[in-house]
């Protein structure tokens, strides 16, 4: 398997702006002898198609330590310069009703010839191919991908490669890419020469040309002259196995992840890049890139990092916070942002079956830089912590590692106050079967961790508190129930667990014992007390336990925020790192897994949209030249989700406002409202799917509303909100502000259906990173970053299939081979594709609008934290839409003719040199 990680660059200061390669084109073209065909794209586009698994298929051989790599994606953006403008480009639809839609945008246009064919394999024959022979028995893994609107993959690239005997990947029927050499082909069937001697037939269709040796190892994979999935896999091994674990792809940073010391960092490595006396691929050149961007431009910058869980992206944030410490060091505040790693990884991070050190919750860092380019801060806003964790787990993980720290590293003075034993002895710790990690010492752990506390400046005594908590989180885990009748009713056992829990919280055992083993009904005036059944009691005592646990992690990021804000007032600009959980897809996946996936569409899209579409307009804005690229566009699936009243996430809101529906009758509806989307499908047994833009995923209900709605009873938040201890006092008053009806202000008011659902929040917390991460300014739209043309020849889509994610096959009808119909089709189709692309952008628009106005009135009701004017803020983003609407229409205007330009040059230069050969 392999995963990875990736991360996009800002523009270099030595890239060329779009303008200049505009000008370089048209001077190139003028330099060109008369009687020459039009100038000849850098490489082909590739049209090797992507393996129906999900998993891609690697060359043979490649093989990664602990059979497990990972690549991480890295992406540096001047925030400042982002216009938040969501664009879409109209793309090529499929015919067929595929679950991931191709669009495609990007490589310069090629224009095609049988005679530059003979010498160039840079250029598609126009000729239709001949008696093209159908795969016999094509292997099963790529017969579907190897094929496109029903016909055989050949291309005409192909054609080159098999008249010259190049060598070529072929898949095998173990679905491996194999290298080898073209021996022979006749009818059907190709010979191919295999690298250990090994000669296979195989279905010419089944071949994808492979690179010249000369290219095996390029540090940017726009280097290279086909880019398909084996050669950029190949690629990737082959630096790899030289620890070379980095590879640009243009703006982006693929980083496989070696799972094991690589001698790529520290001092020495991080000097050479500050002095760019090194300008390998690397984390430290990326951070470097937007540093110095940021002090160059003035401007904000973020780095954001994507990849499936365990691809490495938390250490690589880490490694990009080091080196933006080091070039921002000497304030003394490098070492507190540092610090704040070890703290969030104890609190927000656990064992998985994947990842020793998964992150269980979303973390957006803004690093704040003086003006002299010191660090002087840093603010943290965390997603969506996978709370229920705390209480129940699958096999071999483990709960939250601070619990195992405490637990193993607290000094006996520690241990005595908090009545602390050993893991083993807690039932919420010891149900999962797995207490220590290898290679991994708790106890060290937790020295480490009190000393990150300590650098960060809290206090002892705050320090004191969490610990006091995390002790009566564990001891409720302990409080057992017994059932006292035949309706299965409970009362709670008088033991340990009870008293030291009852203890560490500041209540008395009764307290708990009502809230744990009772409901308080109100019947008008009066209020019924009502006894829980076992499953209800077990449930109260596991909603309160984790409620506790999430708000204290909420608490510790404030105190560490309310400590890295101290040097604020000498912000000057701000580099912000996002790392959110890894795209899942686990034998069972549950509520955790949807939103997780939920927020890696929309991280999917932001990418896509600063990646392709925001490329595209600008090439289409300077009337650059260019033809399609593919890429997988996630616009469907985020809209399955989002849309309104008939998206996941309004249909499970709805659902769980009813007190009678179960997770059953929520499966049912989605089956029944959504069984017409192609992104979605409805299952047996209250499981359906999504196919998301990494791969189709089942889900199953069990627990979503529930889970959903998060239910703490008014009981249990009056109970804390009694206790004499301050964290659970000041929990108990975060919730009540939190529900919507603010106006009592007492814990009465909270009635569970009133507050927002936890999908609600979520999708607000992903609204406001993206506002943080995207400025809406449009007054600096026109300065946004700059990319050069070699970002727009390298093919997305294969791109994209370096990580694990492979998509389904897409359809290319733009793949024609009559040259005069595909250079036609293709101009008519840029043309729609781009008009369409802008029309469908005010919808886009709108959507964003709506986003950012529901945002601003969830926090002008209170429901999200900010300090922002909403008000102010609503008038502000209403005069920045009717600014928009107008810069719209002069775009749309504008863009209407730089096609019509464009189309005019190119039919003239066409005919131009046929004319000219003509008449020879
Ligand atoms: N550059 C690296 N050098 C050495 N080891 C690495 C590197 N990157 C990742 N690893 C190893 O891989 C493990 C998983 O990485 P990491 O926790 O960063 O993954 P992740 O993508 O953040 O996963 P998740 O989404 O589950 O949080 C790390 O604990 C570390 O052992």
């Amino acid at each position: 398997m392999l995963s990875a990680a990736t991360v996009m660059a800002p523009a270099a200061a030595t890239q060329k702006s779009s303008l200049e390669v505009l000008l370089e084109t048209i001077k190139k073209r003028d330099e060109q002898p008369k009687d020459a065909p039009p100038a000849l794209p850098a490489r082909p586009t590739c049209r090797g198609r992507l393996p129906t698994t999900r998993r891609p298929s690697l060359p043979a051989g490649f093989k990664l330590e602990n059979d497990m790599a990972t690549v991480v994606a890295m992406e540096t953006v001047p925030v400042d310069k982002k216009p938040d403008v969501e664009k879409e480009i109209s793309g090529l639809e499929t015919k067929e009703d595929k679950p991931v839609k191709g669009h495609i945008f990007g490589t310069k246009r090629k224009f095609h010839n049988s005679e530059v064919l003979e010498e160039s394999p840079y250029v598609e024959s126009f000729h239709e191919r001949k008696g093209t022979t159908v795969c016999k028995d094509p292997p099963s893994v790529s017969s579907a991908s190897a094929k496109m609107n029903g016909k055989p993959a050949c291309t005409d690239v192909m054609d080159y490669v098999r008249q010259k005997k190049l060598r070529v990947w072929c898949s095998s029927p173990n679905a491996k890419w194999e290298l080898g050499q073209i021996k022979s082909i006749s009818g059907g069937d190709a010979e191919i020469l295999l690298a250990d001697g090994k000669v296979l037939t195989i279905s010419p269709e089944m071949l994808l040309p492979a690179n010249p040796d000369v290219l095996d190892g390029v540090d940017d994979l726009i280097q290279m002259s086909y880019l398909n999935e084996p050669s950029v896999l190949y690629n990737l091994q082959l630096r790899y196995s030289r620890d070379l674990i980095y590879t640009k792809a243009g703006p982006v940073l693929i980083a496989v992840n070696p799972l094991k010391e690589v001698p790529l960092y520290g001092k020495t490595s991080i000097m050479q890049y500050k002095k760019k006396t090194k300008d390998d691929p690397h984390v430290y050149a990326v951070a470097d890139l937007a540093f110095n961007e940021m002090l160059r431009d003035c401007i904000n910058q973020s780095i954001i990092i994507s990849g499936e869980s365990g691809a490495g992206k938390t250490e690589t944030a880490k490694i990009a916070m080091q080196y933006l410490a080091a070039l921002g060091g000497a304030s003394g505040m490098e070492s507190e942002v540092l610090q704040t790693n070890v703290i969030l990884e104890a609190l927000g991070n656990a064992k998985t079956s994947r990842n020793d050190n998964s992150s269980r919750f979303g973390k957006l860092i803004e690093i704040y830089f003086s003006e002299t380019g010191k660090m002087c801060g840093a603010k943290i806003q965390t997603f969506l912590l996978e709370k229920s964790r705390v209480v129940q787990r699958a096999q071999g993980e483990r709960s939250y590692h601070i619990f195992y720290q405490l637990c193993s590293g607290a000094p006996p003075f520690l241990k005595k106050k908090l009545f602390l034993k050993s893991a083993n002895d807690y039932n919420y710790l010891k149900q999962s079967n797995c207490l220590r990690i290898d290679g991994v010492n708790d106890s060290n752990k937790f020295t480490a961790l009190v000393d990150a506390l300590d650098t960060i400046q809290i206090s002892k005594e705050d320090q004191m508190k969490l610990f006091s908590m995390l002790a009566a989180v564990l001891w409720m885990g302990n409080i057992s129930f017994s059932v006292i009748d035949t309706e299965n009713h409970v009362e709670v056992v008088s033991n340990e667990g009870l008293a030291t829990a009852a203890k560490l919280l500041g209540c008395t055992s009764n307290q708990l014992v009502t809230a744990m083993s009772t409901r308080k009904i109100r019947a008008g005036n009066d209020s019924i007390i009502k006894k829980l059944t076992l499953p209800q009691a077990i449930d109260a005592r596991d909603a309160l336990a984790k409620s506790i646990y999430a708000h204290l992690f909420d608490w510790v990021v404030e105190q560490i925020n309310h400590s890295l804000g101290t040097g604020r007032q000498c912000t000057w600009r701000s580099i912000s790192i996002l790392d959110i959980y890894g795209f899942e897809c686990f034998n069972k996946n549950g509520f955790e897994q949807f939103c997780i996936n939920y927020a890696n569409e929309r991280l999917q899209q932001h990418f896509n949209r600063h990646l392709f579409k925001l490329q595209q307009e600008e090439y289409l804005e300077d009337g650059i030249d260019w033809a399609p690229v593919e890429f997988v566009d996630n616009t469907d699936c985020l809209s399955l989700f989002e849309k309104k009243p008939l998206g996941l996430l309004s249909l499970l809101d709805e659902e769980s406002t009813f007190p009678k529906a179960t997770d059953l009758s929520f499966a049912n509806k989605l089956k029944q409202q959504l069984s017409g989307n192609s992104c979605f499908k409805g299952e047996q047994e209250g499981t359906f799917k999504i196919c998301h833009y990494a791969g189709e995923v089942t889900y199953d209900t069990s627990g979503f509303l529930e889970k959903n709605r998060d239910p703490l009873h008014s009981d249990s938040i009056q109970l804390l909100s009694s206790c004499k201890c301050e964290l659970p006092k000041h929990f108990a008053s975060v919730m009540v502000a939190d529900s919507q009806n603010k106006s009592s202000q007492s814990w009465h008011s909270v009635v569970d259906t009133q507050k927002q659902s936890v999908v609600t929040k979520f999708k607000l917390s992903l609204v406001a990173a993206k506002k943080s991460l995207v400025s809406d300014d449009m007054a600096t739209r026109t300065a946004r970053s700059d990319f050069t043309p070699a970002h727009a020849q390298y093919n997305s889509e294969d791109t994209l299939s370096t990580g694990t994610h492979t998509p389904e096959v897409i359809e290319s009808r733009h793949h024609n081979h009559h040259p005069e119909a595909k250079v036609s089709a293709g101009n008519s189709d840029r043309r729609v594709n781009a008009v369409n692309h802008l029309e469908k952008e005010f919808e886009d628009r709108r959507q964003v609008f709506e986003d950012d106005a529901g945002f601003l009135v969830a926090v002008k009701s209170g429901q999200v934290g900010s300090n922002m004017n909403p008000d102010e803020e609503l008038r502000k983003l209403k005069d920045r839409f009717a600014t928009w609407k107008k810069d719209y229409k002069s775009r749309l205007k504008e863009t209407k003719v730089n096609l019509q330009k464009v189309g005019t040059h190119d039919e003239k230069s066409r005919k131009r040199w046929w004319g000219k050969k003509s008449s020879k």
